[in-house]
């Protein structure tokens, strides 16, 4: 329990001025509605008694002013509960998606993206009701069960004590059923969250189901998980159904019960007509709280499943610590890698890597698939960190650096190019507004792309689709150029397209390359030879190991050179081929 109080403490402290209004009107809302049947009580029995007209319409009066009140107090604490809860899971759900993007890569790759949407999304609504109303609802319901219970005790002790056992059996049953109800909306959960996984990650894979003829099989399996949603979704109403159910039987019994003896009273002259009333409308008046605190139970229980696995994602330990202080200097990074091993868990990966790489030097980095060269870049933005030896950028340990200044230094344009549905200036700009106009301008003239954004209908404005659909693989390539230009990093690291592009387009895209690297210490990891003829260094990495490191013209000159022996190897041939022919 402690561990709930204490997110709904850090959620709510900031909004302790609105909990408080809230906490007073309900509890005003409380008192008139005890107080509402006994004006009615005195009502009826001084029209019974035949009282002074004029006391019939005081009383008459005050029961619509406290009736009123009571309509008005209601409002309040709905608007309160509704508006403090929306906005602290509201602030929530941005805490965690601030997190999950801090969070590594291990991480990352252990879930899929539909499973993080439906925490953020789907555990936080969950726990809306949580942060809104279960503190409120609860706490009102049980002031006001254990309050029109004091009353009827105070009005009649035999008939306090009849109803509160009553209402003690009323509740254990409730329970009962409640506990029930509780595996079987967890399934329905469970179900909810595999279904909305199955159609993520089939609606990214749209093109390759496409492309494989595989919609109908997809289908087969879309029908049977729906299928199984459905059945997890019935039982589960069904079982909560039976809480409805039994809680309409109990209630009528009760108000039999009720009236029985209320009427017997009467008859003996124990009591008057008025507390007839009484007794029964104080009875009536259970039913909403106990209603309410067992429906608050069942979705505390489902809160509870939320509020744990956003916990779990709040503790989530980091093994990138961000705790560097030292500032990278201005221009190009040198790049030093002092007897780097690094294991994916128990998978060794890159083995005691050793090299250095001058501040403004590019390197052409070549390799089979699955030879490193992928992780060994991740390594350079410390998206892992090394399993032993070290990594240092600008003659600094790279874990001595505060972590946004290291990313900001170091620039990559993948083959795969990550656009969003937005303009083409925020696409360029990551959303920073502060990056002036004139400056993406003068970039896009850099790159000679200023004639093709000005002649789209919108200029910077130009929405672009979702993925960058609708442009060709060159022009993503350009946008992703100028995208690193603006950042302006001292480390640029190209993925190289491994397919071939048209011949105008590729030299386009060279001709951005040699700008890019002005200036700048690059990493080119090559897909095709001819790549590497711009760069001052050649690396070869095979499983992990480097196989050749050098000078570029030193390895050309040197026959026995793994470099030398490609260079003799057909040029048609693709470079996984003529890696594969030299064995490497
Ligand atoms: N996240 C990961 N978890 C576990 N193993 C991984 C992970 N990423 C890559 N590997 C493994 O590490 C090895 C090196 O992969 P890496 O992606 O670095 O190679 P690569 O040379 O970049 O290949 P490619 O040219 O195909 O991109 C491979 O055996 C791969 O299966």
């Amino acid at each position: 329990m402690q561990r709930y109080l204490n997110i709904l403490g850090q959620y709510l402290r900031p909004l302790k001025g609105k909990v408080a209004v809230l906490m007073l009107a309900m509890l005003a809302g409380i008192g008139l509605q005890l107080w509402i049947p006994q004006v009615t009580r005195d009502f009826i029995d001084a029209a019974t008694q035949k009282a002074p007209e004029g006391t019939l319409i005081h009383l008459a009066v005050l029961f619509l002013v406290f009736a009123l009140l009571n309509q008005a107090f209601s409002t309040l604490s709905t608007y309160l509960s509704a508006d403090i809860g929306w906005t602290t899971t509201n602030r929530l759900r941005v805490d965690l998606f601030r997190r999950v993007l801090r969070l590594d890569m291990r991480f990352h790759k252990d879930r899929t993206p539909g499973e993080l949407i439906e925490r953020i999304d789907g555990d936080v609504t969950s726990i809306s009701n949580f942060f809104s109303q279960f503190v409120v609802r609860v706490t009102s319901s049980v002031l006001l069960a254990a309050g029109t219970l004091i009353l009827l005790w105070r009005e009649d002790w035999r008939v306090g004590l009849i109803i509160t056992a009553y209402v003690v059996v009323i509740f254990f049953v409730l329970q009962k059923r409640a506990e029930v109800a509780v595996p079987a909306t967890r399934l329905e959960r469970e179900a909810s969250a595999s279904m909305f996984g199955f159609i993520e990650e089939r609606l990214a894979g749209l093109d390759d189901i496409r492309a494989n003829g595989a919609g109908r099989y997809t289908m087969h399996r879309m029908h049977h998980v729906a299928k199984d949603w459905l059945q997890k979704n019935l039982t589960s109403w069904y079982m909560r159904s039976t809480i409805w159910t039994s809680m309409m039987v109990l209630f009528s019994l009760g108000y039999c019960l009720t009236l029985g003896v209320g009427v017997y009273f009467f008859q003996q002259g124990l009591i008057t007509l008025g507390t007839v009333y009484l007794f029964f409308n104080y009875m009536r008046m259970l039913e909403a709280p106990l209603d309410e605190i067992t429906r608050q139970m069942q979705e505390f229980q489902k809160a509870s499943a939320g509020i744990l696995r956003v916990e779990e994602l709040q503790q989530e330990k980091l093994d990138i610590e961000d705790h560097g202080t030292q500032h990278l200097p201005a221009g190009a990074l040198g790049v030093d890698f002092e007897g780097l091993t690094f294991a994916y868990g128990e998978h060794l990966v890159l083995k005691n890597l050793s090299f250095q790489l001058k501040a403004g030097e590019v390197l052409g980095l070549l390799g089979r698939t699955g030879s490193g060269k992928s992780t060994l870049v991740r390594l350079l933005f410390r998206l892992y960190d090394p399993t032993t030896g070290t990594l240092k950028l600008g003659g600094l340990n790279s874990k001595d650096v505060p972590l946004s200044e290291l990313r900001q230094k170091v620039g990559m344009v993948t083959q795969d190019v990550q656009l969003f549905h937005a303009t083409i200036r925020e696409n360029l700009t990551f959303f920073d507004p502060a990056i002036p106009d004139s400056k993406i301008h003068q970039v896009l003239k850099e790159l000679a792309m200023d004639e093709w954004v000005s002649g789209l209908p919108e200029g910077l404005d130009t929405r672009l689709q979702a993925n960058g659909a609708g442009l060709s693989a060159g022009e993503s390539q350009l946008l992703a150029f100028a995208r690193v230009f603006l950042q302006d990093p001292g480390l640029v690291i190209l993925d190289e397209p491994s397919s071939r592009l048209d011949p105008a387009t590729e030299r386009h895209l060279n001709q951005a390359i040699s700008r890019l690297l002005q200036g700048r210490t690059g990493i080119i990891i090559a897909h095709r030879l001819d790549t590497v003829e711009r760069t001052d260094k050649i690396m070869v990495l095979s499983q992990g190991e480097i196989l050749e490191f050098g000078e570029r013209e030193t390895l050309k000159n040197t026959p026995s050179s793994r470099y030398a022996q490609m260079l003799k190897v057909s040029r048609a041939d693709n470079l996984e081929e003529q890696l594969e022919t030299l064995g490497v």
